[in-house]
C-alpha cells in the first residue's frame, strides 16, 4: 500500500526523484522483512517492482521525447561505440574510473559486502558472490543473514539440474572447447525453464518476471555443476564432489577439485569482479537481446556465453596465458631471459604480424581496468614472488608505452583478462583453455540480474534500425 501511494505521488509531481527513491528503497526493505527481520531476495524484489515500474513510466512520460545523443556515421560503422541506446540497471562503466555495481566501485564493495567470515571489510576477506548478486538484483546491501539465506537457496536449487544434463556432458568429445560444452550444457538444462512453461501455459505478461526470477536463480545455481563437470571430464576423472556447508564460490572450488582456502578467496574475488560491466559488452548485450524476444533465461544466457567465447571478449584471458607462454618458449629456445627488453621485442613481433595483444585495450575504458588493479593487489598480497606474476608486472611496465608508440589502440592499458590467468595458475589451475568458463559462471550473475529487470519493467523486443551503405552516402550527400 505504502509503495503504491508513494508511486502515485511521484507520477503526479515528478520532483526530487533521488531523495524519494532512497526513502522508498528503505520502506520497501522494511516491508519485505519477515518476522525474523530477514528478507528473502524474492520478498525484496516483489516489494520493489511496482515502484520501479511507476518510476520508468514517469521517466518516459516526463522525458520520453528528449535527445540523449546523436549517431555519427563512424559510430554506425564502428560497432556503435558510445551510442546510448540501452537501459541498464545493475551497473555503469566510466571510461576513467571503471565499473560501479549499483553505484559502488570494487573497493567500495570490498568494504561493504558480507564475506565468508561474516562482516564486511577487507580484513575478513573478499565479498561473497551471493552478496554481490543481492546488490545487483535489488540495489541494496544485504545483511549476512540474508546472504546466508540466498546461499542455502542456491544450493537447494542446484539439485534441480535436469538429470539428462550431466550424461550429455559426459558424452561430449574431450577436445571440444570447454565454452562450446558450456553452452551445450546450459541449453540442455533449458528443459527445466519455469518461464518457458508458464509462457506456454498462457501466463499474463504482468507475471513474466516472477517466472524469470525462478529461472535466473536456477541458472545461477546450476551453472557450477555444468562448469565443474566439464572441467573434471576434460582434464581429470569426471568426478564432481560438493561441500554445501560452504558458500557458492567455496562449493564451486570443491566441485572443480580444489581444497585450498587461498584459492577459495581468489575465486570469491574473481566471481565478483567478472559479474557485470554495464549493458553494452557483448555477453551482456547478447543476453539482453536474446531475452528481449522472450526466450527464457537459459536460452538468453547461452547466447551471452557464445558472445563471451570470442577472443576479443572473454576468451582473451585464455589468449593472455597463451601469449605469455609464447614468450617463455621463444626465449627458452633462444637461450634468453624473459625481461622488459625481450617482452618489448616479442610485442613488436606480435603487432607487426597484425595480431592484437590480448589483455590490453578496451572498447570503453581509457585507464587501467580497476578489475586488473584489484587482481594485482591480490597478487601483491598473496603471491608477490610468483614468477608468472613478475612477468605480468613487467608486461604492465612496458606495454602502455609500446601500444602508444604503435599508435592504434585508443586505450594502451590492461583490462581484466590480462591478470586473471596468472592468479589461477599460481594455485595450480593451469588449464587455461578452460578459463573463460569461470568468467561465464560469474557473468551470469550480472547479465541475468538485468534480465530479471528487463521483464519486470516490461522492456520491449530490441530491434534497432540498420542502414545500407547506399543510404548513408545518399543521406550524407543530401545534408
Ligand atoms: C572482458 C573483456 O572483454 S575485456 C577485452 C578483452 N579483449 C582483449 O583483450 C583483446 C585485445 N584487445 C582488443 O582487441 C581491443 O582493444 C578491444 C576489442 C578490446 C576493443 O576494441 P576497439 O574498441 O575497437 O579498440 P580501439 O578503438 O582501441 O581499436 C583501434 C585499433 O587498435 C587496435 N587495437 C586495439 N587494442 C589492441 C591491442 N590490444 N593490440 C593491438 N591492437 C589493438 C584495434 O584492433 C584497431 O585496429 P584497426 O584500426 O586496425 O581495426
Ligand atoms: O565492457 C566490455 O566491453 C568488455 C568487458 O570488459 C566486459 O564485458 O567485462
Amino acid at each position: 500500500m505504502m509503495g503504491i501511494a508513494v508511486c502515485r505521488n511521484i507520477f503526479l509531481s515528478p520532483i526530487n526523484f533521488t531523495t524519494m527513491l532512497s526513502k522508498i528503497s528503505f520502506a520497501s526493505r522494511t516491508l519485505a522483512r519477515n518476522a525474523r527481520g530477514v528478507a528473502t531476495i524474492q520478498e525484496v524484489l516483489k516489494s520493489q517492482v511496482p515502484q520501479k515500474q511507476a518510476d520508468l513510466l514517469a521517466l518516459k512520460k516526463e522525458h520520453g521525447d528528449k535527445v540523449l545523443g546523436e549517431v555519427t556515421v563512424d559510430q554506425c560503422i564502428g560497432g556503435a561505440r558510445g551510442v546510448k541506446c540501452m537501459l541498464w540497471e545493475t551497473s555503469n562503466l566510466d571510461a576513467e574510473e571503471g565499473i560501479r555495481f549499483r553505484g559502488h566501485t570494487i573497493p567500495d564493495c570490498q568494504q561493504i559486502l558480507p564475506t565468508f567470515k561474516g562482516p564486511a571489510g577487507p580484513e575478513n576477506g573478499e565479498p561473497l558472490l551471493e552478496s554481490l548478486f543481492w546488490l545487483l538484483l535489488t540495489s541494496e546491501v544485504p545483511t549476512k543473514a540474508e546472504v546466508d539465506g540466498l546461499t542455502a537457496d542456491l544450493h537447494k536449487r542446484a539439485a534441480s539440474l535436469p538429470s539428462h544434463v550431466v550424461p550429455l556432458l559426459n558424452s561430449l568429445p574431450k577436445d571440444m572447447h570447454p565454452m562450446t560444452q558450456f553452452t551445450i550444457g546450459l541449453n540442455a538444462a533449458q528443459t527445466g525453464s519455469a518461464f518457458a512453461k508458464a509462457y506456454q501455459d498462457g501466463a499474463p505478461k504482468t507475471e513474466y518476471h516472477e517466472y524469470v526470477l525462478e529461472d535466473v536463480l536456477n541458472v545461477v545455481a546450476q551453472l557450477p555443476e555444468i562448469a565443474a563437470t566439464i572441467y573434471r571430464n576434460v582434464y581429470f576423472d569426471g568426478v564432481v564432489s560438493k561441500d554445501t556447508s560452504l558458500d557458492y564460490s567455496g562449493n564451486f572450488c570443491r566441485m572443480l577439485g580444489y581444497d585450498d582456502k587461498g584459492f577459495d578467496e581468489l575465486m570469491r574475488l574473481y566471481l565478483c569482479i567478472h559479474t557485470d560491466h554495464e549493458g553494452g559488452n557483448a555477453s551482456a548485450h547478447a543476453t539482453h537481446l536474446v531475452g528481449s524476444t522472450l526466450s527464457d533465461p537459459y536460452l538468453a544466457y547461452a547466447g551471452g556465453l557464445n558472445a563471451l567465447a570470442g577472443p576479443l571478449h572473454g576468451l582473451a584471458n585464455q589468449e593472455v596465458l597463451g601469449w605469455i607462454q609464447g614468450i617463455q618458449k621463444q626465449m627458452a629456445d633462444e637461450g634468453k631471459e624473459v625481461n622488459a627488453e625481450t617482452i618489448t621485442q616479442f610485442t613488436w613481433d606480435t603487432l607487426n604480424a597484425k595480431k592484437v595483444i590480448p589483455g590490453y585495450g578496451h572498447a570503453v575504458l581509457r585507464k587501467t581496468d580497476p578489475r586488473y588493479s584489484c587482481q594485482r593487489e591480490f597478487a601483491l598480497k598473496h603471491m608477490p614472488d610468483d614468477e608468472l606474476f613478475k612477468i605480468v608486472s613487467t608486461i604492465y611496465e612496458v606495454m602502455p608505452g609500446i601500444l602508444t608508440e604503435h599508435g592504434k589502440t585508443k586505450n594502451p592499458y590492461p583490462n581484466v583478462d590480462s591478470h586473471s590467468g596468472v592468479l589461477l595458475w599460481h594455485y595450480g589451475f593451469t588449464q587455461f583453455q578452460y578459463y573463460t568458463v569461470l568468467f561465464g559462471v560469474s557473468r551470469a550473475v550480472g547479465a541475468l540480474s538485468q534480465l530479471y529487470w528487463d521483464r519486470a519493467l516490461g522492456l520491449p523486443l530490441e530491434r534497432p534500425k540498420s542502414v545500407t551503405p547506399e543510404f548513408i552516402k545518399k543521406f550524407c550527400e543530401s545534408q
